[in-house]
């Protein structure tokens, strides 16, 4: 939300990590700009969340950086602890939401608030989400999936953040909720420069403007989101859809748009 560098807010380069003795990444490289949404994409277990985590520096158990370099605005930020990339205004909302079922919706929020960060950004986590206003005394655990998930968001919005990783924030949710959890997402875009992990292709076609599509731990495509969507054949090879992943016939989340 402060600065913004002329080149790209990160950069990775050659990035190969193993988990427990398995190659995982294999020279993963790509950018992510400064502005709009970048979308993370491709079939499960290709490496997508291990590639969020390597940045953020938290790879499983087991996990290690082998090879390859990650900058953040220019600095070396390979092997960083993750206390450190949180420093640096990267801002994570985890697959499983990773919000405090026991403790109250404002309990969350305040847990969240990074010291030295300036002042919380209540003012712009409630403009965003009201919702979470008028249930700030609701434990998190009786939220519904898409309440848990704009919490996540609220949860990096409220810090002075420069990046938001965002990883699968749709997963699971009923298309209903994708519709509200994207829209959410389109507001904390507004906001912040975003990393996406999505599989979603109706909400990728909303959202991002890149994409970086991974396969078996190396990126096989990189370019504007809305390219590779209207390219049915490249969709096809890349991700597995069956049909034109321009065209849902519901809005979001049509079953069909996403890969197996
Ligand atoms: N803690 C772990 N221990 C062992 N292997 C792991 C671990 N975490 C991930 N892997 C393996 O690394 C590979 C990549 O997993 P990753 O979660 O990065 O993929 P992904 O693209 O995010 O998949 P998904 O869409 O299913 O979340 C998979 O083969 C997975 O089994």
């Amino acid at each position: 939300m402060s600065r913004s560098p002329a080149g790209p807010l990160v950069t990775v380069d050659g990035l190969q990590v193993e988990i427990a003795g398995s190659r995982i990444l294999q020279g993963v490289a790509f950018d992510v700009p400064a502005t709009g949404v970048t979308a993370l994409m491709g079939r499960n277990g290709v490496g997508k969340t291990t590639t969020v985590r390597a940045i953020l520096g938290v790879l499983p158990e087991g996990g290690l950086i082998t090879g390859g370099r990650i900058a953040f605005d220019g600095d070396d930020i390979t092997r960083e602890a993750p206390h450190a990339t949180v420093r640096r205004g990267i801002g994570y909302a985890p697959e499983d939401r990773g919000v405090f079922g026991s403790l109250t919706v404002a309990e969350n929020l305040t847990l969240a608030e990074r010291r030295g960060a300036g002042r919380p950004a209540y003012d712009l986590v409630h403009d965003l989400f009201p919702d979470l206003r008028e249930r700030a005394r609701q434990r998190a655990g009786t939220l519904s999936g898409g309440q848990q998930q704009m919490l996540a968001l609220a949860r990096t919005l409220l810090n002075d953040n420069r990046l938001i990783v965002a990883d699968e924030p749709t997963k699971g949710l009923a298309p209903r909720v994708v519709r509200q959890v994207a829209e959410a997402l389109r507001r904390a875009a507004r906001a912040v420069p975003m990393l996406l992990v999505e599989q979603n292709l109706a909400v990728i076609r909303e959202l991002a403007q890149h994409a970086v599509v991974l396969d078996n731990g190396r990126v096989v495509h990189a370019g504007s989101a809305a390219e590779l969507l209207a390219d049915r054949e490249l969709t096809t090879t890349l991700l597995g859809v069956g049909r034109a992943a321009g065209t849902p016939r519901h809005g979001l989340a049509a079953e069909e748009d996403t890969p197996a």
